[in-house]
This record gives structure tokens, sequence and C-alpha cells, in this order.
């Protein structure tokens, strides 16, 4: 049976962490969206047309290297903003959201566009500066080179971006939990999606 989480929320606010720890607790499947888009973003960056790219993904371009940089973001976000790239990506999403098992898919439309009908949906947000942070010590340990300063630039950004587009904008749907990781640790705040969801299987 179908039982579908949904997870939105800007840049850097904890979705993947609590998707994954919630697809570990409950054995559903997860599905990072936002990979879709970089692995996009990404070929843009080489020089492909992005429509071409968002036709053609394979799970290799998505599960490939260099899509976790500032750039590729960025990139992704400026092909996300294409309603031809979008819908290149819908149905692949839909159908796992809908598939047999449970999935918990975390982005910035899955619970307004990709899957209205998701049973549990959280909306996760955090300050711009507690996510540049969070996103900077990340880069950093994993070998980039670049300053708070322009993580947080690219936080801003993005978020403008991605709230201000006409297709699929970034908000909460009308009947989301939100959580504010602002204040919480990791635990705490997959402890409160925990319960979201344990509250939805009833
Ligand atoms: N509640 C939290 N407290 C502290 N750090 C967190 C918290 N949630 C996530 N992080 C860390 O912040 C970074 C971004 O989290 P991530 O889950 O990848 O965000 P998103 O998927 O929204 O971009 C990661 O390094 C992650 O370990
Ligand atoms: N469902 C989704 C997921 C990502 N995206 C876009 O893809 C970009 C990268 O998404 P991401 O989830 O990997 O970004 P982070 O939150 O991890 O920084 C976002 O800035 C959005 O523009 C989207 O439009 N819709």
């Amino acid at each position: 049976m179908a039982f579908t989480i949904a997870i939105d929320g800007p840049a850097a606010s904890g979705k993947g962490t609590i998707a994954r720890q919630l697809a570990a607790r409950f054995g559903y499947a997860h599905l990072d969206t936002g990979l879709l888009y970089r692995a996009v973003g990404k070929q843009m960056l080489d020089g492909r047309d992005p429509l071409d790219a968002a036709q053609a993904l394979t799970p290799e371009d998505v599960a490939g290297e260099g899509l976790r940089t500032n750039a590729v973001g960025q990139a992704a976000s400026r092909v996300a903003a294409l309603p031809e790239v979008r819908k290149a990506l819908l149905d692949f999403q839909r159908a796992f959201a809908r598939r047999d098992g449970g999935a918990v898919l975390d982005g910035r439309d899955i619970g307004t566009v990709i899957c209205p009908e998701a049973e549990a949906k959280i909306f996760v947000i955090a300050s711009p500066e507690t996510r540049a942070e969070r996103r900077h010590k990340e880069l950093v340990e994993a070998g980039h080179d670049l300053s708070y300063d322009e993580v947080l630039a690219d936080v801003h950004e993005r978020d403008e971006r991605d709230m201000g587009r006409a297709d699929a904008p970034l908000k909460p749907a009308a009947d989301a939990v939100t959580i504010d990781t602002t204040a919480l640790g990791i635990d705490e705040a997959v402890a409160r999606a925990i319960a979201v969801v344990e509250a939805a299987r009833g």
C-alpha cells in the first residue's frame, strides 16, 4: 500500500537528514529530488541543453560525483525554474511517491505539486544564518574552499529564486506541519518528524 511522506523546505534546512532517518525508521524508500535538479544543472554547466538533460536523465547521472557543490546548487535552482524541465521530471517522482511499501521524498514542491495527496507533509525551516553555517561546515569538511559569507549569499539567492518562480514555487502546503530546526539538534528534529508521521499513520 502507498504511504507518502512529503518533506519540503529551503536549502540546508535539514530536509535530507530528516527524510533519510524517517525512511530508515519506517522502512520506506527515499528520494532526494534535489539530486534530479542538481544532475540537470551540472549537465547545463557542462554545456548541455537542460531540457535534453532532464528528458534523458539516468540513475547514473543522479548518483554521480560532484553534485553537492555550491555552483551545481545554483545551476540546479536555475534549471528548476524552467517549466519544461520540471515537467520532464514529474512522472518519475509521482510514480516513486505512490510506490507500494511507502516513500519519503524531500524537495521544494513534494507536498504541493508532486504528491498533494501525501499522507504526511512536513515543511522544514531554519534561519538563513543557521542554514548557511551548517552548509558551510558540510562543504568545508568535504574539502571545498569557500567562505561562510559566500554560502550565506548562495542561500539567500536560491531562497529568492525558489520562492519567486511561477512554476511550483517553494511554499508550505496548506496541510503541512512546519518544523523549525534553528534551535533543534538533529535527534530532536527527527523526533518531531516521527511524531507527525505516527499521527498520520493513526
Ligand atoms: N537539526 C540540525 N542541527 C544541526 N545540524 C543539522 C540539523 N539538521 C541538519 N543538519 C546538518 O546540516 C547540513 C544540511 O542538512 P541537510 O539535511 O543536508 O539539509 P537539506 O536536505 O535541507 O539541504 C548537514 O550537514 C546536516 O548534517
Ligand atoms: N523538488 C525540488 C527539489 C529541488 N529543487 C531545486 O533544486 C535546487 C537544489 O535542491 P537541493 O534540495 O539539492 O538543495 P539543498 O536544499 O540540499 O541545498 C533547489 O535550490 C531548487 O531550485 C526544486 O526546484 N524542486
